[in-house]
């Protein structure tokens, strides 16, 4: 029984190096599994994920599996199908097979399980061996890490009180995030948001230019504007347009530099640390100014938390240089003019965005997404009345929220005309005092600066 099956393999063996021999093409296999651990190599899981992303529509067989994290069915290849991929002008031939193992005798603890091995085989002309080496590979690895990257369920992080470390990982809490917000849906003047696209993109795809010009790759910006104008808003749209895990960083429950740079160290690539209100977080702004005013206040934090501006500043750079890459920081403040110049200056944040209050371009986008309407005969009186008052896109999301399933426009865009027309009545000053009311009673001195902030578009 055994000789005809040996017999058998030797003359597969003799034919596939006959055909290699006579044969203008080439082949690469690449495996499922990974030769040094149990589970599915990375090299196969890389190209299944780029053949889904680029080929899998064109396959006619498909697979499908329920990814559980992310409540949602992903399609690939199924087993002996075939695809052509062009590269260059070149045909890149995929198809995935599978060897299944003799039947043996061994008795499993888990017989659902086999040993069966998948592996997907590019086959491609002789001539075209320098292109898929130097190239072609390359371009399936980025693009199949970039789509797994895209695929996966993203994470938000809060940091927990160093009491609650109980391991070597576990310095961060995490939830699934999900926030649906994008630019799309991001209210804005839509220049400035074309800008900060750009300026994404750029970054994104940046790892060679970073890396010639011998800067970390890393990029700080800072959201800046009054209270309701999307600077949270902004974060999520910047998470999802880049796919990024966020780590929204509580600076107050941190107690001591040495904290401040453990928690950086476990952050992942991919991703953007959030200090929301950095203003308020900590004492940071002023500081080096105003050394005998703050003296007092200082010994009093001193049991709080001893995080300092230098040990802000450093753990930016410091630790941006030394390790990982592709992380976006952001700072957001409803008072720039507080910070201390150090803290925000370019370099460490890039970028200033101004958040202000709803012009007509940012009302446009938000009635279309609250209520479906482009164009309506209240908006010449609206786009007026914007001109004229101050009023954050979340007070204008509210009046135009609609009440009950039918989307009734005439009515929320006319309870928007009035809002805004006792705002009006009232003055810009009222919408001051209105914002000051559910904030602490620290922060009212300041509320006056939102306008002179609106000259500093932070180019
Ligand atoms: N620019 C905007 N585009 C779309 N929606 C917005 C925008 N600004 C505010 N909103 C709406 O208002 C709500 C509050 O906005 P958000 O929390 O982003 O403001 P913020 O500037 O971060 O406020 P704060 O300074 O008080 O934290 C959001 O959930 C969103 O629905």
């Amino acid at each position: 029984q055994c000789i005809p099956s040996m017999l058998k393999e030797y003359l597969d063996t003799l034919t596939t190096r006959i055909v290699d021999a006579i044969s203008p093409y080439d082949t690469i296999t690449i495996d499922e599994k990974d030769p040094d651990f149990f589970g599915r190599s990375e090299a196969y899981l890389t190209t299944e994920a780029y053949l889904s992303a680029t080929c899998a529509s064109r396959a006619r067989s498909l697979r499908a599996t329920l990814d559980i994290d992310d409540d949602r069915m992903s399609l690939s290849m199924d087993d002996y199908e075939a695809v052509v991929d062009e590269f260059h002008g070149a045909n890149m031939c995929w198809n995935k097979s599978k060897v299944v193992p003799r039947a043996t005798t061994i008795i499993t603890e888990h017989p659902g399980r086999t040993d069966e091995r998948r592996m997907y085989r590019l086959t491609f002309h002789h001539r075209h061996r320098v292109l898929v080496e130097d190239s072609y590979l390359p371009h399936v690895l980025a693009e199949g890490r970039e789509a797994m990257a895209r695929n996966r369920q993203r994470s938000l992080y809060t940091n927990k009180p160093k009491d609650d470390w109980s391991g070597d990982y576990d310095a961060w809490s995490s939830v699934k995030f999900e926030h649906p917000s994008t630019f799309a849906t991001l209210a804005m003047d839509p220049g400035r948001k074309q800008q900060i696209l750009d300026d994404l993109e750029m970054f994104h795809d940046g790892k060679d230019f970073y890396a010639s010009v011998g800067k970390a790759w890393k990029r700080g910006y800072l959201l800046f504007g009054p209270p309701g104008t999307g600077k949270s808003t902004m974060i999520a749209a910047i998470a999802n347009f880049l796919h990024y895990d966020v780590y929204d960083l509580e600076l107050t429950a941190v107690k001591s530099n040495s904290e401040l740079r453990r928690l950086f160290i476990d952050t992942k690539d991919k991703s953007i640390i959030v200090i929301e209100d950095i203003d308020c977080s900590i004492d940071l702004t002023g500081k080096r100014k105003k050394k005998g005013k703050t003296k007092q206040k200082k010994k009093d934090d001193d049991n709080e938390s001893k995080v300092t501006l230098s040990g802000v500043l450093n753990f930016i750079d410091g630790l941006w240089s030394g390790c990982g890459g592709e992380r976006v920081i952001v700072f957001t403040t409803n008072h720039k003019e507080n910070l201390d110049p150090a803290l925000i200056r370019r370099g460490r944040m890039d970028m200033h965005i101004e958040m202000s209050y709803c012009c007509f371009e940012s009302f446009k986008v938000l009635a279309n997404n609250y209520l479906g309407v482009t164009d309506h005969s209240l908006f010449t009186e609206i786009q007026k009345l914007l001109g004229e008052v101050n009023m954050s896109p979340a007070d204008v999301a509210e009046n135009l929220m609609p009440r009950s399933k039918k989307k009734d426009a005439d009515a929320y865009l006319g309870r928007l005309v009035t809002a805004l027309k006792e705002k009006a009545v009232a003055g810009d000053k009222g919408e001051e005092e209105d914002d000051s009311s559910d904030e602490d009673e620290e922060e009212e001195g300041s509320k006056k600066n939102d306008n002179t902030d609106k000259d500093d578009d932070g180019k």
